[in-house]
């Protein structure tokens, strides 16, 4: 199978790197397109790879397409893939917001898969969710969902307002994770720890909290209730969340992201 990612940035090339190993490609080498030159020097050193400046040299013979640009960039990129692709190929996108109609459009190709990915792909630990035009066959989506999960865990969703909903969520989410430790960071140094120390106390607080999430079916409302002493220190800081609606703000944001998803789709 001949798998093709075009866009080597921060998702397309974490993605290249977890499908490198799959045995779904089996000889062949996973195949990278980009068009910033630095980008393509840098990664011709690297052997999983076969590196391609060039649309025509590894588009028409490819298989499956990943499509991991910029939204803002499709457009110009599918008037120039068009008179290069057969009625075979299948594609995926991992692009925010630009819509199934729209790919299949700009295209002229029926078979198209949408997802949203999510950066912790780059450690295994990403979590994609993925729907289908009705064209795409179930051994094809099996085949792509083998391809997605080599960078995590991957789940399925029956229309395309969930990819939306999920980039509110799971797709932009881990920056939600890191705007929590920045302020954690920074109240730490406030109350005079080192950089070093700060962030020891910041990680091992997330990466506690989450094992303990993880290896209990415990919702994370009732582990509040564990950490907090009647009167004491953590009910401090929880009332003073509630009392700055930090809930509903959180929920606020996660709103956000998914209108600007369905947003950026119109805006095609
Ligand atoms: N970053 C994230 O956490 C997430 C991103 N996404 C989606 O992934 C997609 C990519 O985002 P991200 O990886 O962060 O972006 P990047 O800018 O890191 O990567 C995009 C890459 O594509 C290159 N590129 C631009 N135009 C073309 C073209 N016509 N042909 C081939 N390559 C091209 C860019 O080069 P240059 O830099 O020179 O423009 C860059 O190397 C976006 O659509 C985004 O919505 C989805 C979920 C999470
Ligand atoms: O910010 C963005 O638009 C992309 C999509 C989800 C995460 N990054």
């Amino acid at each position: 199978m001949k798998v093709l990612v075009i866009g080597a940035g921060n998702m397309g090339l974490t993605y290249a790197e977890g499908m490198a190993s799959s045995p779904l490609l089996s000889k062949h080498k996973l195949r990278i397109y980009d068009t910033d030159p630095k980008k393509i020097e840098s990664l011709r050193k690297d052997s999983r790879f076969d590196v391609y400046d060039n649309l025509e040299d590894c588009l028409p013979k490819a298989h499956i397409i990943f499509v991991a640009v910029k939204p803002y960039h499709s457009e110009g990129l599918f008037e120039q893939m068009t008179p290069m692709l057969n009625k075979e190929q299948l594609f995926v996108s991992l692009m925010a917001g630009v819509t199934l109609e729209t790919i299949q459009n700009g295209l002229n190709q029926k078979k198209v898969i949408r997802t949203m990915p999510n950066l912790p792909a780059q450690v295994g630990k990403g979590v994609t969710s993925y729907t289908e035009a009705e064209e795409v066959s179930k051994v094809e989506m099996i085949m792509v969902r083998n391809l997605l999960d080599t960078t995590g865990t991957s789940i399925h969703v029956d229309s395309e307002k969930y990819i939306d909903a999920s980039t509110g969520i799971s797709g932009s989410g881990p920056a939600y994770v890191f705007y929590f430790m920045q302020s954690m960071l920074e109240a730490a140094l406030k109350m005079g720890f080192s950089d070093y120390d700060s962030k020891v106390l910041v990680s091992s607080t997330f990466e506690g909290a989450i094992e303990l999430f993880n290896q209990n079916n415990i919702s994370p409302k009732s582990w509040i209730d564990k950490v907090a002493s009647k009167g004491g220190t953590t009910q401090a800081a929880i009332d003073s969340m509630e009392d700055n609606n930090v809930k509903q703000l959180i929920q606020d944001a996660a709103y956000a992201a998914f209108d600007r998803a369905v947003e950026l789709g119109k805006d095609k």
